[in-house]
């Protein structure tokens, strides 16, 4: 499964087409609306998301709900085009030498955002609209989308994940209830005690406590007219063992679902299983011991993060990335105009204060669609009922390994 993603922030609209997603899979609208809507929701959000309404359509690849195989098309339109037309038109108008146009030109760089270097490498000075426009978060919007597709695929086969929000500048959640929550489990229970209250708080964090320290914080921040970062972990339960692969450098789970994490706007960081605490445990304090118990081969902790060899090993996947406080400062970051080369203060149009809830929820869909690669990898792309029967032959495979090593022991 592959996709490309096209389309500007105030742009008409966005889309996305999907293909080698399999035929016969039905798909939830009202789940792909409420994935959207938790992008949308987060606390800290700037007045964009007041006007957008995430309506995405499907426009061609699925029928009566269930998918064809066919290339899926995804539809996306921008409200807030209602309010950029002159500056958006995507020919020329008469419009376009208008006050409108000639206002809404970008000279001033945002530090940490792409408009310099941007601006220099497509020789676009004249007007960095045209570099921000497509840097923009706006496109994750997307990705979102297409991860939600991916996670409805996942969840027949009881793979389900969870993007949880564990810092937000000073704030953040407990290690013990961090703890509780990366923890094997069973898929009932991490939809009641992790999926459903994380879509229930504004920050997408575990309970109501952190919440409103989280919320109370971020309120700090945008009176003190600056801007935040945080952390996420994102938890994968239900993984059968073996996804990914050690034989290719390039089918290595870590690296791929690292380089799609890294992908998402302002992500600075991604670690797996204990993470950078590696650096100062010793090798016995990392251990995973191997048992067998209950008929399968257990582990008795997870400090690798559920992947080994750059394979799932049927421990949950573990997954904490760090995101960057937003580049847009509202008093302007220190800069230069690049018509004068003289000091001034970058542009600030309206901006968020922080993204880090709506930031998880990209995540758990990047985390989705690479997963979702690798799982039709290993059992099949074309079509789903095939998959189910690959992947059942596989556990029963798996299953009599366990009898076998039974009999010879
Ligand atoms: C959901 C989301 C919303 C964002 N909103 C803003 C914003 O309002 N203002 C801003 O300057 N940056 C925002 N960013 C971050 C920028 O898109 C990002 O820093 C920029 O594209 C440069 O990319 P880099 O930080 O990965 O180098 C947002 C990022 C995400 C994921
Ligand atoms: C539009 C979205 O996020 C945008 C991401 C973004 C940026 O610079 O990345 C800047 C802001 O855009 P605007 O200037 O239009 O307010 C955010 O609102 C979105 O997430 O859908």
């Amino acid at each position: 499964m592959e996709y490309v993603t096209a389309g500007e922030s105030h742009g008409p609209y966005l889309s996305a087409i999907i293909s080698g997603f399999p035929a016969n899979v039905q798909l939830d609208q009202q789940r792909l609306l409420a994935d959207l809507r938790q992008r949308q929701i987060g606390y800290g959000r700037g007045g964009r998301m007041q006007i957008e309404t995430d309506q995405v359509q499907i426009i061609s690849g699925v029928r009566f709900g269930k998918t064809l195989g066919s290339p899926i098309g995804l539809l996306l339109p921008n409200r807030d085009f209602e309010n950029w037309h002159a500056v958006m038109s995507v020919w020329p108008t008469t419009t376009q030498n208008s006050a409108t146009v000639t206002k809404r030109i970008i000279t001033r760089p945002r530090p940490g955002h792409a408009d310099l270097v941007g601006g220099l490498k497509y020789d676009q000075l004249r007007d960095l609209r045209n570099v921000l426009e497509r840097a923009s978060a706006r496109e994750t919007a997307m990705r979102v989308a297409i991860g939600s597709l991916c996670q409805q695929f996942l969840a027949q086969f009881g793979i389900v994940i969870a993007g949880v929000v564990t810092q937000i500048g000073a704030a953040s959640l407990s290690q013990e209830s961090l703890r509780q929550a990366s923890r094997p489990q069973s898929r009932r229970d991490f939809e009641r005690e992790v999926i459903a209250p994380i879509r229930q708080q504004s920050t997408r964090t575990l309970d109501v406590e952190t919440n409103s320290r989280m919320q109370a914080t971020i309120d700090q921040a945008k009176s003190d007219q600056t801007t935040l970062g945080g952390q996420i972990r994102v938890i994968v339960q239900g993984l059968p063992l073996g996804l990914g692969s050690y034989v290719s450098a390039n089918r290595k789970l870590d690296a791929r679902l690292s380089s799609a994490l890294m992908s998402i706007n302002a992500i600075k960081g991604v670690s797996f299983g204990d993470g950078f605490d590696f650096g100062h445990e010793t090798g016995r304090a990392a251990v995973d011991a191997i048992f067998w118990q209950n008929d399968s081969y257990q582990r008795s902790e997870n400090h690798q993060g559920g992947l080994e060899g750059g394979m799932t090993n049927g421990m949950p996947l573990i997954i904490d990335l760090v995101m960057k406080p937003i580049p847009t400062q509202p008093t302007g970051a220190p800069t230069v105009d690049i018509r004068t080369h003289e000091l001034t203060r970058a542009t600030v149009e309206r901006s968020d204060t922080t993204a880090v809830p709506a930031a998880s929820v990209i995540a758990e869909a990047m985390t989705a669609i690479t997963v979702m690669q690798a799982f039709c990898e290993m059992f099949g792309e074309d079509e789903n009922q095939r998959i189910q029967q690959n992947f059942a032959r596989y556990q029963r495979y798996l299953k009599g390994q366990r009898t076998e090593g039974q009999e010879r022991s």
